[in-house]
């Protein structure tokens, strides 16, 4: 497929979401066509008045017909109004739509696009250009074809009146939108430039608030706002650049049109004194050569919309045309629906589709239901990188990587989901109640089942003291707070209720109490009570109760067997490892 059209189908799947039903669209163009017709009834109504003013009419006829014009503006004015709440309405609609789409598409893509990219810039892309896009939306509808559609009404009647200044009046329009069109060329990658940059500074910013800890301890907060400034800074230029395109154009069309209404002006008193046309049709011409001036500087004041709408269109599309590396199983497979899970990893290479680099070679581990297994090694090793592939996060680039007997490309995505649970070192608390912080937004089981999950996993005491219970907020800034150790403690409380048959988990690096640390200990042995377990660990203390031990080093396994059987030989790695912690062994 050509760029042109894959650009051209993408913005055509973007603009379905924006399409409104037949109804309120049948609505939608009642109503901008009364806001084009209603003004146009205008300027005859002022050449009768003139007319009859100066031929000697009554003023109760005089102010008759001005009640007429005064009625006419209003109801134009209402119409405006109506198209305006109209098109809003659709607009947000449409792009709710769209966001809703764009929010799913986005969390279904793979680990490594989101790798790529920040929160901040995906945040940008599934709002800031969605809300380019419904700005566009209303005025396109408001400015831009009720516009147009008004301009066409004034030259039918201009050239009806009078065809000569009908003429000077359609070929100076026919001039005016060349020219007009051939400037909007000229802003286009400049207003696409002013959105990236902006997209750029929001990652920047969001990234620097999540580390904001990190950043403070190491007293870097100077060479990250200078950073930031510099991001804020281009975006400012670039911004800069494409409002002075647009202000250059601006000027220039009033310019323009000055010295149009002169020239037409001029041709109305001409018409006038040769006894062609009355004053009052005088007067109509030249009001109507006025409201041509209107949607033409509206016009042109869209023109930057139009371009931030487009590049947004064509970023929304490009967004949704990236596709998801781990292909679908074309004959997808069930795991074994309940009990633990076998595991086995066979002759496991890998490396990071971004950078192509081997982190793992030759990697084989194997679990037979129930077992556990512990991964050591020094940081970098590939530790995550093995787990990441038995949650099928990424695919090995050779071996297979089998749970339940199933090659995990061939396995129901939906099934490994729900089977397979992750508790990472890293828990997310989110800005939501205590239920859908444990369920993560799914539907929540009774009551009784999470507070039970709750004091299984040792907190209970915790739970009595929040103020609304199970309603509790947690997170944000107005939620309640949750310490690291209970941050621990509630993912492992999120993985009872999933009830996988495989968990893999990524021990908390963090400095925990002793109790809270035994605590954690105590709830990871129920949890792994008849599950199969892959424990990424970084204290070694805490592999006292797995069946197996991996040594990884440099993406490879470098000892692997029994735990007691390494424990037992004072040569294997893992049990110089443990006299080196001073962990009895
Ligand atoms: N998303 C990624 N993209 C590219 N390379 C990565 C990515 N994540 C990790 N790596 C690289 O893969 C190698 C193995 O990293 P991995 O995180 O698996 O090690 P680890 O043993 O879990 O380390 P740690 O104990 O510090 O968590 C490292 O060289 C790392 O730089």
């Amino acid at each position: 497929m050509t760029t042109t059209t894959h650009r051209a189908t993408t913005r055509s799947s973007v603009l379905r979401h924006l399409r409104p039903g037949p109804r309120a669209a049948a609505v939608l163009v009642v109503s901008v066509a009364a806001t084009t017709v209603l003004p146009l009834l205008a300027p005859p109504l002022t050449a009768h008045f003139v007319d009859d003013a100066i031929g000697g009419a009554s003023t109760r006829h005089l102010v008759l017909i001005a009640a007429g014009y005064l009625t006419l503006a209003v109801a134009g004015q209402v119409a405006r109004m109506l198209t305006a709440w109209l098109a809003t309405g659709l607009a947000w609609d449409g792009t709710n739509r769209l966001r809703e789409t764009l929010a799913g598409h986005a969390l279904g893509l793979d680990m490594a696009y989101h790798g790529r990219h920040t929160p901040g810039e995906m945040i940008e892309r599934v709002d800031g250009d969605v809300v380019a896009v419904a700005e566009f939306v209303v005025a396109f509808l408001l400015d831009v074809v009720a516009g147009v559609l008004l301009l066409a009404g004034v030259l039918v009647i201009v050239f009806a009146v009078d065809p000569r200044i009908g003429g000077f009046l359609l070929v100076y329009c026919v001039l005016a939108g060349y020219a007009m069109a051939r400037a909007q060329r000229l802003a286009v990658p400049s207003a696409a430039g002013a959105r990236a940059e902006g997209a750029a500074f929001f990652g920047g910013l969001e990234e620097r608030l999540a580390g904001a800890e990190d950043i403070r301890a190491n007293g870097a907060g100077e060479h990250a706002v200078h950073r930031l400034y510099q991001a804020g800074s281009a975006w400012y230029w670039a911004n800069h650049r494409s409002g002075r395109i647009g202000v250059g154009l601006l000027a220039g069309t009033w310019v323009a049109f000055a010295a149009g209404t002169a020239v037409a002006l001029g041709l109305a008193a001409w018409g006038q004194r040769s006894g062609a046309i009355t004053v009052g049709t005088a007067v109509l011409l030249f009001q109507y050569t006025l409201m041509v001036r209107a949607p033409f500087e509206r016009l042109i004041d869209q023109l930057r919309q139009y371009q931030a709408a487009l590049a947004g269109i064509t970023r929304i599309g490009d967004l949704l045309a990236v596709r998801r590396t781990l292909p679908a199983p074309a004959d997808p497979r069930p795991l074994p629906a309940t009990g633990p899970l076998e595991l086995s990893v066979e002759g496991v290479g890998f490396a990071y589709p971004d950078d192509g680099e081997q982190v793992l070679s030759d990697v084989t581990l194997s679990l037979a239901p129930g077992e556990t297994l512990g991964l050591v090694g020094r940081t970098g090793s590939g530790k995550t990188s093995i787990a990441r592939l038995v949650l099928r996060l990424y695919d090995p680039t050779e071996g297979a990587v089998r749970v339940g007997g199933v090659d995990l490309r061939d396995a129901d995505p939906g099934a490994v989901r729900r089977r397979i649970c992750a508790v990472t070192q890293d828990v997310q608390i989110f800005a939501a109640g205590v239920r859908d912080n444990l369920t993560l937004f799914r539907p929540p089981p009774a009551d009784r089942v999470l507070r039970d999950v709750l004091v299984d996993v040792g907190l209970g005491d915790w739970l009595a003291s929040l103020p609304d219970g199970l309603d509790t907020v947690l997170g944000g800034a107005s939620g309640s707070g949750v310490s690291a150790g209970e941050a621990q403690l509630l993912a492992l409380a999120r993985a009872f209720l999933a009830d996988p048959g495989l968990v893999v988990m990524d021990e908390a690096s963090s400095r925990l109490d002793p109790a809270t640390e035994r605590r954690i200990e105590r709830s990871v042995d129920r949890l792994l009570t008849g599950r199969t377990g892959v424990i990424i660990a970084h204290r070694l203390s805490s592999l006292s109760r797995v069946d197996k031990i991996a040594v990884i080093d440099g993406g490879r396994v470098v000892e692997y067997g029994r735990r007691e059987d390494l424990v037992a030989d004072p040569t294997s790695r893992f049990a110089r490892m443990l006299d080196l912690a001073g962990v009895s062994r």
